[in-house]
């Protein structure tokens, strides 16, 4: 399937639906016209329209109308979803992407009862921007529709393809991770707040910090405590604000949390059932 002007239908234009069909027209690849949202309450696609974009709350109509179908409700809509568009999905036509989290291929299919095509993909936030991290994985789309959709998610970011099984362990590191990140620099500003910053400067100036650490070892392809290293003057005071964060459980709060989260995603749809 070439991508170029495929008809592409998001079923659940919320976060997530809307921060993805916005990238894939930001890359230029993409038109607004080519691609349908749906939600049931359509007043809330209203500023989507105005950007040119197709809007719906008719899930059957847009499937038939599309050829790629992206999947991003919650896992606790899905099965209605799924029900609803059974009978208007053609094998030999639909590619299904889905986001939704927990999700296997298999339980999609299972659910449609036709064996349909599915990668999953897992993005973040960043997709609104262009910035995302996206783990793709599929056990039975073709070669060409796997390199489709990770052109799709490279117009919006960086990719990469892993098992099936890592997926949950994914969307830990790579969608709830956009929150973990976003909790330290909100942490960092009200530090810098405490010791006489005004909290907007502090903000600016804690995201920019931020940005520049991932920078940098996105720039050098090093380790971060290569990184670290480079900062830490001997009796300094980075050192010591550094033992005195892990003394209080930095490294193991963020380690900690990143396995919740994975454990959860994986019963996410499951635990609907
Ligand atoms: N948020 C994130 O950072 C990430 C989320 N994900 C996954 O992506 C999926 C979507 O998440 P997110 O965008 O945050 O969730 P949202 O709740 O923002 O979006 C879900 C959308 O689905 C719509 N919806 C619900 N039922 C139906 C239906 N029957 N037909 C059509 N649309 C429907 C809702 O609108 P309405 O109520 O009007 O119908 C809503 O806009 C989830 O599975 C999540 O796990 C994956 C990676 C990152
Ligand atoms: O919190 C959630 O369940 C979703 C999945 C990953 C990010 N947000």
């Amino acid at each position: 399937m070439n991508e170029q002007y495929k008809k592409i239908a998001i079923l659940g234009g919320g976060n997530m639906g809307i921060a993805l069909a916005k990238g894939m027209v930001a890359s230029g690849k993409y038109r607004a016209e080519d691609i349908t949202l749906t939600r049931r309450n359509t007043r809330l696609l209203e500023p989507m329209v105005e950007q040119g974009y197709r809007a719906s709350s008719n899930n059957a109509l847009a499937v038939s109308e599309a050829d790629i179908v992206v999947l991003s409700i919650l896992p606790q809509q899905l099965d209605s979803v799924l029900d609803n568009i059974s009978e208007s999905i053609d094998p030999s036509r639909h590619l299904f992407i889905s986001i939704v989290t927990g999700v296997a291929v298999t339980d999609i299919i299972t659910r449609l009862g036709k064996v349909v095509e599915v990668v999953r993909a897992m993005p973040n936030t960043a997709i609104a921007i262009r910035e995302s991290m996206t783990c793709i994985t599929s056990k039975n789309a073709s070669p060409e529709n796997i390199k489709l959709v990770k052109e799709i998610f490279s117009a919006v970011g960086e990719t990469v393809e892993i098992e099936e099984e890592l997926m949950s362990s994914a969307t830990a590191l790579v969608a709830c991770g956009i929150a973990f990140f976003l909790r330290s620099i909100r942490a960092a500003a009200q530090g810098g707040t405490e010791i006489g910053f005004h909290a907007g400067d502090a903000l600016r100036m804690a995201a920019q910090t931020a940005k520049g650490a991932a920078s940098l070892l996105l720039h050098f392809g090093s380790h971060p405590e290569n990184e670290i290293d480079k900062v830490t003057s001997p009796k300094g005071c980075t050192i010591a604000g550094l033992n005195e964060m892990e003394h209080n459980g930095f490294s193991s709060a963020m380690i900690k949390g990143i396995k919740t989260s994975a454990n959860k995603a994986e019963k996410l749809y499951t635990d609907e059932k």
